[in-house]
């Protein structure tokens, strides 16, 4: 029975974020299975644009970001009907910030400010995390785990975009604290927790999940 004093704590909406490559939807699908809690996972493979602009970002960046942007949207929206409506726990490998994330890297002028425009209008209202996994990782981790998973349209990525792409998931954490006080982020360094091949380590991320649980 819960006292007066006592504050019931959200449900948990947990996002796990992190640049290209760091293990997201591994350890997103890892937590979902050890927490019971249904997985929201990102669709890739049927990305009609991701190869295109690998082979030319200026050309192809607002078309592509129109995409994800429009595809996390229409699935939040389901997983907030189905889920998070009801007071029931979800898992996710993003956070509908990683779109602004990327797009404030890829466009430019007028096209990321129409795109910011529908960025707010689509998302504003959506509820948020209320967790958030975030894995660290440096160059090094990213280019071999990419290497690791084999995409072809992945394998010639710019190590200087990853490099700035870590700069700009760092300020964008930085940026969460502050806009969010009450969304809780758990920092994990993705370089030297390893926990695919390490149960412990795996562990003790469950851990601290449980502390804010
Ligand atoms: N901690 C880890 N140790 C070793 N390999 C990993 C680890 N995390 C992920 N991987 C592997 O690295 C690749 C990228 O992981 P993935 O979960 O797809 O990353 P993301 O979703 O962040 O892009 C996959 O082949 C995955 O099996
Ligand atoms: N320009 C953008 N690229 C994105 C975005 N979301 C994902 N991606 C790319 C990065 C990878 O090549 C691939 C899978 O993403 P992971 O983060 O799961 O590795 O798709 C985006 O919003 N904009």
């Amino acid at each position: 029975m819960w006292e007066d004093h006592q504050v019931k704590k959200p449900c948990p909406f947990i996002a796990v974020e992190g640049a290209i490559g760091a293990g997201k939807t591994t350890l997103a699908t890892m937590l979902a299975e050890r927490f019971d809690y249904p997985l929201l996972k990102e669709i890739v493979d049927e990305n009609p644009f991701l190869d295109k602009f690998y082979q030319n970002i200026e050309e192809w960046a607002f078309q592509l970001e129109m995409f994800f942007l429009c595809n996390r949207y229409k699935q939040l929206e389901d997983t907030v009907q189905n889920y998070v409506s009801r007071g029931l726990p979800v898992v996710s490998d993003y956070h509908i910030y990683k779109n602004w994330i990327f797009a404030q890297r890829t466009l430019h002028g007028d096209k990321r400010e129409k795109y910011r425009q529908i960025y707010h209008l689509l998302t504003d209202d959506l509820p948020k995390p209320n967790v958030i996994v975030y894995i660290q990782t440096e160059l090094a981790t990213l280019l071999k785990r990419i290497e690791k998973r084999g995409r072809g349209f992945e394998q010639d990525i710019d190590p200087g975009y990853l490099e700035r792409l870590i700069e700009d998931y760092e300020t964008a954490i930085t940026q969460l604290r502050t806009q969010e006080p009450d969304t809780v982020i758990i920092t994990i360094d993705g370089n030297e927790l390893d926990f695919v091949e390490h149960p412990e380590h795996f562990e003790q991320i469950v851990a601290k999940i449980k502390e804010h649980l």
